[in-house]
């Protein structure tokens, strides 16, 4: 049985005598221990999906089921999910990350010494050991990103859901995340992923599935995906003998070509563009070129790109 199944989810908003079709048709499956980036451009619709699973807003169609459950019917259903959604960490402020942990157990159904004995297995596994004592406020912001994710794991759900849960974080408060999200689901948990930083789904996915204007337009394990869509296009990263002055960083800024550094730059495309931009950056002296698949923003700028087309 999956943790997740989600079929043909509908749901739609009146707002000002208008009606706003959030999400048309969304069906999603998640097995134990993988993980799905939910990925879509912004309006897409993932939040919407994401509290129709969560059981916070009920759907105008479809079916969800959490571990074969019905979270809008059987309240056991709820037992199976945790939820970290974006500004709402649903943290107590003036409490201890323990005290918030204990709290959240408590409430969750646990016995306070149950609640107390995982909620200091949590904070040790999520390096928050040494702030246990203090008030969650004085957290750094990676701090309580850890432990919003912690509470929401007290239970041992089934299932966990994250809207962005690296937004906003610095590289390595991010990186401590990501390894933590692996861990989660290394440990036997599903976990649903929202992210608008596509290297970090790239890397963190199992499966990964696209939204637009309230539709899945792709879902597929990830690395088939690009490479089913990468078509002739591959990642060039190339580096100069000098750094590219700015008149020519724009210029090939509008050509695609990201700029990592004066003398680093990145571009994904065919060979024929390829040959297009070293024109361009003649007579800088290249140092190297290195050839590598296709990345997942690629693929997923294309995807809209062809979803834009038919739509
Ligand atoms: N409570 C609401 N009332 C009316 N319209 C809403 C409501 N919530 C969302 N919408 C609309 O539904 C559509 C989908 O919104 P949703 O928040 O699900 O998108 P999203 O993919 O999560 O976007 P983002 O990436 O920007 O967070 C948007 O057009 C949004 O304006």
């Amino acid at each position: 049985m999956k943790a997740l199944e989600a079929e043909h989810l509908k749901k739609s908003y009146q707002q000002g005598g208008k009606t706003v079709q959030a999400v048309v048709d969304v069906s999603l499956a998640i097995a134990a221990g993988e993980v799905l980036a939910f990925l879509g451009p912004n309006g897409a619709g993932k939040t919407t999906t994401i509290k129709m699973i969560a059981g916070l807003i009920r759907p105008d169609a479809g079916r969800v089921r959490i571990v074969g459950r019905d979270p809008h019917r059987e309240e056991q259903a709820l037992a199976q999910v945790g939820a970290v959604l974006e500004g709402n960490r649903n943290l107590y402020w003036r409490l201890t990350p323990l005290q918030n942990l204990e709290y959240f157990g408590v409430l969750r159904g646990l016995t306070a010494k149950t609640a107390r004995q995982r909620g200091l297995e949590l904070l040790e596994t999520f390096g928050l050991m040494e702030k246990q004592g203090v008030a969650v406020q004085t957290l750094s912001r990676g701090m309580q990103q850890k432990l919003a994710i912690a509470t929401a794991l007290i239970h041992r759900p089934a299932l966990l859901l994250l809207d962005e849960p690296t937004l906003g974080l610095d590289v390595e408060a991010a990186q401590t995340v990501k390894s933590l999200i692996r861990h989660i689901a290394a440990a036997g948990q599903a976990i649903l992923l929202t992210t608008h930083q596509l290297d970090i789904a790239e890397v963190l996915s199992d499966q990964v599935a696209v939204i637009q204007q309230g539709v899945i337009i792709a879902q597929a394990p990830t690395r088939e995906l690009i490479r089913h869509f990468a078509g002739a296009a591959s990642t060039y990263h190339i580096e100069l003998e000098q750094a590219i002055d700015s008149e020519r960083a724009t210029q090939l800024g509008s050509l695609g070509v990201v700029v990592e550094e004066p003398h680093r730059l990145r571009f994904t495309g065919s060979s024929e563009e390829l040959y297009r931009i070293l024109d361009k950056m003649n007579p800088i002296p290249l140092l190297s070129i290195k050839r590598a698949e296709a990345d997942l923003t690629h693929v997923f700028l294309k995807l809209l790109r062809k979803g834009n087309r038919q739509g």
